[in-house]
């Protein structure tokens, strides 16, 4: 038996290669079970998993989406989008799960985004999505302005459009340096994280225009600096950060400022923007 803890959900491998499944909500769990016979899964490597016949890897479901649109526009993450914003962070940052692995951790991030985001007061959160096949204006609504979900607008929007790229910004500064002997959150400087693009519409820019979008919104929030994390090995995203303005921080030498909770051994670079108002 094999128990695999991912954030909000437990995976517990059993010996007969049977999966059951835990969903934590606080005092809730919500147990599933897939039996062995669903799928023929080694259990030392799920990535290796044949796939069951007419089941297929949760990205490989965005390939049924149109690929090309004339236009990209960014707005704010509705509802509606959860799935598709669930999809697009795992398939980018975890692409080497496989079923049913994959789909679990979409579960796992859209249980986090909905029930998991507990601001601070006085701070702000939103998830932007970048989207094609539908502009804004003809966004039909559906609900008040005042309902919020986690970091998501609660409207509905009946002609969504489909998710192509996300990033998130708050002014929460949980990985920023806290300040004075009371050790405060730092005011002013928004913060971004969470930012990825679906692999068949890198290079075009998408990210560019999240980033930008995201800027618009600290400056709205009164914001005077944009700050985020980055790994250190992945240059393709410090050239995005550095070409949109962003400068690497010198960490003092002793100093002991907080990090994204990734991978222990991962390594981060903190960037930094001033903001003209
Ligand atoms: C704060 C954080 O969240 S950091 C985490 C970043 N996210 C990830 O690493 C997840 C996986 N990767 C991705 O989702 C995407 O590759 C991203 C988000 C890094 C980039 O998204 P894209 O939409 O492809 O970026 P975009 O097209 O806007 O690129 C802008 C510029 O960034 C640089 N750039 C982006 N990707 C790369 C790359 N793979 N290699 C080299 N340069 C790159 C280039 O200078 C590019 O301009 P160019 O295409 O004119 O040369």
């Amino acid at each position: 038996m094999r128990t695999v803890p991912l954030g909000r959900t437990t995976c517990i491998i059993g010996t007969n290669n049977s999966l059951n499944l835990f969903l934590n909500l606080g005092a809730i769990k919500i147990p599933f079970h897939f039996p062995a016979s669903d799928f023929k899964a080694s259990p030392k490597s799920f990535s290796s998993l044949p796939r069951r016949s007419g089941l297929c890897r949760a990205s490989q479901v965005a390939e049924l989406f149109p690929t090309t649109s004339p236009e990209v526009f960014v707005r704010e993450a509705r509802v509606e989008d959860c799935w598709e914003v669930a999809e697009t962070h795992c398939s980018s940052f975890f692409p080497e799960y496989a079923f049913p692995l994959d789909f679990v951790l979409r579960i796992d991030r859209l249980i986090a985004m909905l029930f998991g985001f507990s601001i601070p007061n006085g701070c702000k959160r939103t998830c932007l999505v970048a989207v094609v096949g539908s502009r804004d204006k003809e966004a039909c609504l559906i609900g008040t302005e005042e309902l919020k979900l986690g970091g998501f607008d609660g409207r509905l929007n009946l002609n969504k459009g489909y998710v192509t790229g996300i990033l998130t910004v708050d002014t929460v500064a949980d990985f920023l340096p806290r300040k004075g002997p009371l050790r405060q959150r730092r005011k002013g400087i928004a913060y971004i994280s969470n930012v990825a693009v679906r692999e068949r519409y890198r290079r075009k820019g998408i990210a560019k225009k999240l980033v930008t979008k995201a800027e618009a919104q600290a400056r709205s929030w009164g914001c005077r600096a944009i700050a985020l994390h980055c790994d250190t090995s992945n240059p393709g995203a410090i050239k995005l950060y550095i070409g949109q303005g962003f400068r690497i921080i010198k960490v003092p030498e002793g100093a002991n400022w907080p990090q994204p909770k990734t991978s222990p051994n991962m390594q981060f670079n903190l960037l930094i923007k001033l903001l003209d108002i």
